[in-house]
């Protein structure tokens, strides 16, 4: 990768069908758009016509992958419709929204994909909430469809609980302790419309220390909801982000020796890896896999310009720590 080639910060946005993404992802290319930024979006519908596109307006980059969903059936052309999209647009911040049935640990796998190709960072997974859905589901037991918006809430970075004016003050205190029981590293912000104040969290890294406490508009008429968000906040304190991805971009060739050997030093909770890699002691180039443990490394003589690259998905795993052993690689006689 050129050193001056700077990183595109990307942003998943799960939740469930009807839960508000569409409503928060407007809001949030507002917000660029009014700083003078160019965002670009991908769309991903399981049927094959995309409605919710036609509500962002024309000057929006878009892609739409349609007739399939993007953790499963057609995860492999997440990678390459993000890179494309970054090569005809240039833009300045990319969102990804999927199907409100996809499962987001399964989607960041494609997404990570796009780093071969082009300079991304994942800044967040925003899980938008349906508030009353959210309760009638946990009440109604243990569904595939619940065990599903378990698993997007799980997988949050930051978390929405929308549609609070539809909800009672009590089933609000009920819809915040299901939150939190099910993700407790994440402060859940009650929204109306998904309205926030300030989106400057939109701009932090993923990696980030600071619990991500979001203040919600139109505050007077939620007032209580947000004391029981900080309140809430205060009760899990957490140094790292639940879902964590780390990209790194090679500076030049590393030892193969030194590399597997930290691949099996990796901690459990780091557990999936892969990238492309240039080794000091081998002719080629390398695709590596790394999986619950197990590592795999193909030749490869990639067509086209693809960058030496290392993403790590984990979570709760230290990033500076995984970091400091990266730039150890790449300069052994430091260390
Ligand atoms: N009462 C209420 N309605 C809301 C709120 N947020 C969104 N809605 C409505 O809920 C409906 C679905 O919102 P969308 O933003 O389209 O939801 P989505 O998650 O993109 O929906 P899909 O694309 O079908 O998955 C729309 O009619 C919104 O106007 C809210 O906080 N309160």
């Amino acid at each position: 990768m050129e050193q001056n080639d700077r990183l595109i910060p990307v942003h998943l946005l799960s939740g469930f069908l009807g839960s508000g993404k569409t409503t928060l992802l407007t809001r949030m290319l507002d917000y660029y758009k009014e700083q003078g930024m160019k965002p670009a979006v991908i769309m991903n519908e399981l049927g094959d016509t995309n409605l919710d596109g036609q509500l962002l307006g024309e000057e929006v980059p878009m892609a739409e992958m349609l007739s399939g969903c993007i953790c499963c059936s057609i995860r492999g052309d997440l990678g390459m419709e993000i890179s494309m999209l970054i090569d005809e647009h240039q833009p300045d911040v990319l969102f990804i929204e999927s199907t409100g049935a996809a499962n987001p640990m399964e989607t960041l796998d494609g997404v990570t994909e796009a780093a071969l190709y082009k300079p991304i960072d994942l800044r967040s997974v925003i899980t938008v909430v349906d508030g009353p859905e959210l309760l009638a589901r946990s009440r109604s037991g243990k569904g595939r469809t619940f065990k599903l918006m378990q698993e997007q809430i799980r997988c949050a970075t930051v978390l929405l609980l929308n549609k609070a004016d539809k909800l009672e003050p009590e089933q609000l205190v009920e819809a915040q302790q299901l939150l939190g029981d099910v993700n407790p590293h994440v402060p859940a912000t009650a929204t109306v419309r998904c309205a926030i104040d300030d989106w400057s969290w939109l701009e932090r890294a993923m990696s980030s220390k600071a619990p991500r406490t979001i203040r919600e508009t139109d505050s007077h008429e939620h007032e209580r909801a947000e004391q029981q968000t900080h309140d809430h906040g205060h009760h899990h304190h957490h140094s790292h982000d639940h879902v964590m991805v780390v990209t790194h971009y090679w500076k030049g060739p590393i030892s193969s020796e030194d590399f597997e050997e930290l691949l099996q030093r990796l901690p459990d909770n780091i557990y999936r890896a892969k990238g492309i890699v240039t080794f000091t002691d081998a002719p080629s180039r390398f695709l590596f896999q790394y999986a619950y443990r197990e590592s795999d490394f193909m030749r490869i003589e990639p067509q086209g310009k693809v960058n030496d690259v290392a993403v790590f998905i984990g979570e709760h795993f230290e990033k500076d720590w995984l970091l400091r052993e990266l730039e150890k690689l790449e300069k052994p006689e430091q260390s």
